[in-house]
């Protein structure tokens, strides 16, 4: 046991009581923990949970213990706003209101004509004729209050400015960019064509920004037979456009990865040039130099001179902002927190394993110790890695699944709707599932793999602490890995962890490990993951292979 202990004692950081970017969300301290019983705990918490602190301002509906009398405040509140009389004055009414408000959650907000903030969505009605079915739309789905970066970012759009916006993981950017798009389409004179267009780099995201697009968008007609359409560009759509099945003047709203869009734009099948609105979800993604040259395609496919143009991402990095700025019209940049922080709900821990094999134990010491909490989520940083770690936890009969690459769309949906819904304890993937994706209720996620940039990480990481939820994430190293994480140092600096001095010494850097680290040359190639003996693993993987072949005959004997 003691080898255990050698192997995954860490840098365990726990959040000092310094005001950090995101402390505005219900944070609460682990000493509070250690001091208070119990309910008195809860007590005390909901007593910290000062409004200016309550980042989703959901302390009424989730400290609620009678969700029925929530459910009914929501239809009240739904059934409130059906007429102008019934709507509040807006809450933010001068540029010292605004000042307060922004101060209360740390924004930065910088550009020309800066429009105020909002206070709450009743203030959309006041100041923007705000169409009444989607913000009915909104409170049923139990959006009751703007967090920042949407108080910031919804009035901006509406008043068609380019936007540049970097708010933490899990702070409700989505709805930042949705809600004014959907009130431009709503109010936009012209009925036919794509309005609106929203790139993401990840099919798994796009179609996580569809159903939420379309949930807000239920029941709103354009004109009175028209409803407003949503659509993601999925492969069948893309089929169906170019064999002209369904007319593509059919949608207001797309969604789309980049590559798909280019091929259908591309085939002539999809005019662009009626768009709008054009948002960049995880925009420093979209920049980087894998999709840089699509991003590009994109833009210059949509041609009308009025378009408006927005970036939101977790992590904005100077080289981003310099393009965003040589491709915007007087663009705001609103900054929610500290740029490249982690959401602090996150408390995040380095733990050091000593070499792979040592990584194999932590996780099982994991387990062992009970912190291993469902759902967990595990990033590799290879499909070959996340493949052996999946069949040795599998051995380990643990309830575990993985989602790379290779697998296909439809396995790909499936295990991400039976990790949704509890059916599914753990998933393991690559970076391929660690920007944007929405799981509520993830309590840990494992770096098993040192991420390759502090970008990375605070994505990564991010999939768990959503919504002002807390969670935490649990980063190994071993001796390879003594450049790679000091960038993570720095993240954890920043979001307001406590950091041990010989980590603060650690983590600064030299020229060339800088340009080491942007080479992607952190640390030489991984070991194997598998503690079991070669002869054994080649026995496991033939009797895979057996039954493997196995079901391929049983499949052709019943397709005969
Ligand atoms: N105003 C709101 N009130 C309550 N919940 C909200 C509100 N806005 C968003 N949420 C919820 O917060 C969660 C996180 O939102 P979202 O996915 O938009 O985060 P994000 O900022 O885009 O994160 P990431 O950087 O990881 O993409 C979602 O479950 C969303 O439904």
């Amino acid at each position: 046991m003691d080898i255990f202990r050698v192997l995954i004692r860490g840098a365990n950081v726990k959040k000092n009581n310094r005001a950090t970017p995101a402390d505005f969300s219900m944070s609460r301290t682990s000493e509070d923990d250690k001091i208070l019983p119990g309910s008195i705990k809860k007590e005390a918490n909901d007593q910290q949970l000062t409004k200016e602190l309550d980042f989703f301002r959901n302390k009424r509906i989730v400290n609620n213990v009678d969700s029925k009398t929530t459910d009914e405040d929501q239809k009240d509140k739904s059934k409130e706003i059906t007429t102008d009389s019934d709507i509040p004055p807006p809450k933010i009414l001068s540029i010292e209101d605004a000042t307060k408000l922004r101060k209360s959650y740390k924004g930065n907000v910088t550009g020309e004509d800066i429009p105020l903030p909002i206070g709450s969505f009743e203030d959309l009605v006041t100041r923007f004729q705000f169409d009444k079915r989607l913000l009915s739309n909104l409170i049923d789905s139990h959006f009751t209050e703007p967090t920042p970066v949407q108080c910031e970012c919804i009035p901006m759009a509406l008043q068609e400015r380019d936007v540049l916006s970097c708010a933490p993981t899990g702070s409700g950017k989505t709805l930042a960019f949705l809600i004014p798009l959907l009130q431009q389409i709503i109010t936009s004179k012209s009925t036919e064509g794509v309005k609106g267009l929203i790139i993401s780099p990840t099919k798994e995201l796009a179609n996580q920004i569809f159903l939420e697009c379309s949930k807000l968008a239920h029941k709103i007609f354009l004109t009175k037979k028209r409803p407003l359409r949503v659509a993601l560009l999925s492969k069948s759509l893309s089929a169906k456009l170019r064999n002209k099945v369904i007319s593509e003047q059919k949608y207001d709203i797309i969604i789309s990865t980049p590559l798909r869009l280019i091929d259908i734009v591309k085939q002539g099948a999809l005019d662009l040039s009626n768009v709008r609105h054009l948002i960049f979800d995880e925009a420093d993604k979209l920049f980087d130099k894998t999709f840089v040259e699509q991003t590009d395609t994109i833009l210059a496919s949509c041609t009308d001179p009025r378009l408006h143009k927005s970036m939101f991402s977790a992590t904005i990095p100077s080289n981003v902002e310099d393009i965003a700025h040589s491709i915007m019209l007087d663009p705001i940049r609103v900054i929610i927190g500290h740029k490249e922080a982690a959401n602090s709900n996150i408390e995040q821990k380095l733990t050091f394993c000593g070499n792979e094999e040592g990584k194999l134990i932590a996780i099982r010491q994991l387990i062992q110790e009970g912190e291993f909490k469902p759902p967990v989520i595990i990033f590799l940083e290879s499909i070959t890695r996340a493949k052996a770690l999946f069949h040795e936890l599998l051995y380990d009969n643990l309830n575990v699944d993985v989602i790379h690459a290779e697998r296909t769309q439809v396995q790909r949906n499936k295990i991400i709707e039976r990790f949704r819904s509890g059916d599914l304890w753990c998933l393991i993937c690559t970076d391929v599932l660690a920007r944007g994706i929405d799981f509520k209720g993830v309590n840990l996620v494992i770096n098993y793999d040192v991420p390759s940039s502090a970008q990375a990480y605070v994505h990564r990481i991010g999939r768990t602490g959503r919504g002002g939820r807390e969670g935490k994430a649990v980063t190994f190293y071993t001796k390879l890995d003594t450049l790679a994480i000091k960038p993570i140092i720095n993240v954890m600096k920043q979001s307001g962890c406590e950091v041990s001095e010989w980590m603060e010494s650690f983590s600064k850097m030299t020229r060339k490990e800088k340009e080491l680290l942007k080479k992607g040359k952190a640390h030489e190639e991984r070991k194997q993951i598998s503690t079991v003996p070669k002869i054994i693993r080649k026995k496991r993987q033939q009797k895979e292979q057996m039954i493997e072949a196995s079901k391929r005959r049983k499949r052709a004997q019943a397709e005969e």
